[in-house]
């Protein structure tokens, strides 16, 4: 289990950003009223550097299914989102976007509400059922930027506007859910969804926010699951002990049900197949939920459903793509990521957060760097760690034999501005399986590595020290150059 960092709660969104660089111009300081008919939303795209706010005035909308409070501004800046509202309602909007307009195509919301009330259907049923009844197990599967996300967040923000506690668990590494990229988060959504947050878990609670689940997270420190398909299986199996042993301890967590939401890599289940049966059987999946492609629907229909005995058959529903869903280029997303990191160390504006910093001598520090099993040439992803391997000298333990997953490094430069896992295993006598399957308590950031004095100084978002444990380095997170000046 993770220890309740301060940070762990503030990195699920883009939203609430740090303050502009530029003045905004003329235009894009004066408010301007825009009037929603029923069933629209106002689709808008803001750069990162740029602030934008919305403030509902009139009526009622909802951000990912979450209600927006009237009166109240909300703050967005490298973000890429929708408000929606049933009845119709007028928003006040200020600042400068990329993108900006009423979408009337919405159909994908009257579908995605109907599956939150067949959600609703099976978890009444489970009530019925007495203690041994089980909520819905969703998977979501589709390719990269169809919506999968933000089905998520809308069944997750529905059910707990009608009193439940679902579960989410996010195995896309790329986005980090209440953790920086490179995890995989398991958490109950608590009573009151926020907007800021996403899911409303922020183990820093404001003042009217709910009590605060503990999210279980996982390292994954690599952009996607195929980079070492058996690891990853391998992670999840030990991964769904936990998450199913939690529903199993809490009757309304069991009943609200879990919704699994997956990375684009998964969406081909002729290459994947492996991986996505290993998802359902390991979380018994009860429904599959995809989103965008025709083909990947069939191939899961005929895969899960149909060749199935009646017993073992999983329905598979194929949802709509939302008008408004976009792709962002490499370097927004990297951009969100940084963005995400900078949360996590720092809060929000109207929650921030004081970093503490710790110097560590080279001689009491157990770093492991995570290898990619895969040739890609992705850039993007490519950490100091993978583009200076040549640097590094494995310390002849178990770990640099081939295959292995981990390798000991000594401390030195090339670790700058890179982000480290601290794994809930110690960091000696410790094998690749443990530091693999041991959950991520927290993340430090390398603020500094002198190797004449053999000190690293880490920016870590709690006073406490965290003893021997393995600390884990990857290609995610990606080194922030800029994030201590
Ligand atoms: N109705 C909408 N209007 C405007 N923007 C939207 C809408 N739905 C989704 N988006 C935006 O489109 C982008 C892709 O959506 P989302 O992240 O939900 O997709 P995804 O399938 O989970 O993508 P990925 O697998 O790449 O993470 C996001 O930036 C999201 O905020």
């Amino acid at each position: 289990m993770a220890f309740s960092l301060p940070g762990l709660g503030l990195a699920a969104d883009n939203s609430f950003a740090a303050p502009s660089a530029d003045l905004p111009s003329a235009k894009s300081q004066v408010a301007r009223t825009e009037r929603l008919g029923e069933r629209t939303e106002w689709r808008f795209e803001v750069a990162f550097g740029k602030n934008y706010s919305i403030k509902l005035t009139s009526g009622e909308a909802e951000l990912w299914g979450t209600e927006l409070a009237p009166s109240q501004t909300y703050n967005f800046s490298g973000y890429k989102g929708a408000i929606f509202t049933w009845q119709g309602c007028s928003l006040e909007v200020l600042g400068e976007a990329e993108s900006e307009y009423v979408g009337q195509e919405t159909e994908y919301a009257v579908e995605w509400l109907n599956v939150h009330g067949m959600l609703e259907t099976l978890r009444d049923e489970a009530a019925a059922a007495g203690v041994h009844g089980e909520g819905p197990r969703v998977l979501v599967v589709g390719p990269d930027a169809v919506g999968k996300s933000s089905l998520v967040r809308s069944l997750t923000a529905w059910g707990v506007k009608v009193g439940r506690t679902p579960t989410v668990l996010n195995l896309d590494s790329r986005e980090g859910l209440l953790a920086p990229a490179g995890s995989l988060t398991a958490v109950t959504a608590s009573s009151q969804t926020e907007v800021e947050s996403g899911y409303g878990i922020a183990p820093v609670s404001g003042p009217t926010a709910s009590p605060v689940k503990t999210p279980l997270v996982y390292g994954w420190p690599f952009p996607s699951p195929t980079e070492n398909s058996e690891a990853f299986k391998a992670l999840l199996t030990h991964a769904a002990l936990h998450v199913t042993g939690k529903l199993e301890a809490n009757t309304d967590a069991k009943r609200s049900g879990l919704i699994v939401d997956t990375p684009g890599s998964l969406n081909d289940p002729k290459s994947n197949y492996d991986i996505l049966s290993h998802i359902i059987s390991e979380f018994s999946i009860t429904l599959i939920l995809t989103i965008g492609s025709e083909r990947l629907y069939n191939d899961l229909n005929r895969r899960f459903n149909q060749s199935r005995g009646d017993d073992k058959a999983i329905p598979v529903l194929r949802l709509t793509k939302p008008g408004g869903a976009v792709e962002s280029d490499a370097s927004f997303l990297k951009q969100a990521r940084a963005q995400n990191v900078r949360q996590y160390f720092f809060g929000l504006p109207q929650i921030p957060l004081n970093p503490h910093s710790h110097s560590v001598p080279f001689s009491e520090l157990n770093i492991y760097r995570a290898k990619s099993a895969s040739t890609s040439d992705d850039q993007d992803f490519k950490s100091g760690a993978a583009a200076e391997d040549d640097d590094y000298e494995p310390d002849g333990a178990s770990h640099d034999s081939p295959g292995a997953l981990y390798e000991k490094i000594e401390p030195s430069t090339a670790l700058m501005a890179s982000l480290v896992a601290i794994k809930l295993c110690p960091g000696t006598h410790v094998d690749d399986r443990e530091i693999r399957d041991s959950a991520v308590m927290g993340y430090l950031y390398v603020a500094d590595v002198d190797e004449t004095k053999k000190r690293v100084r880490f920016l870590a978002p709690h006073p406490q020290r965290w003893g021997d444990r393995a600390l884990v380095w990857g290609s995610l997170p990606e080194p922030v150059a800029d994030l201590v000046t």
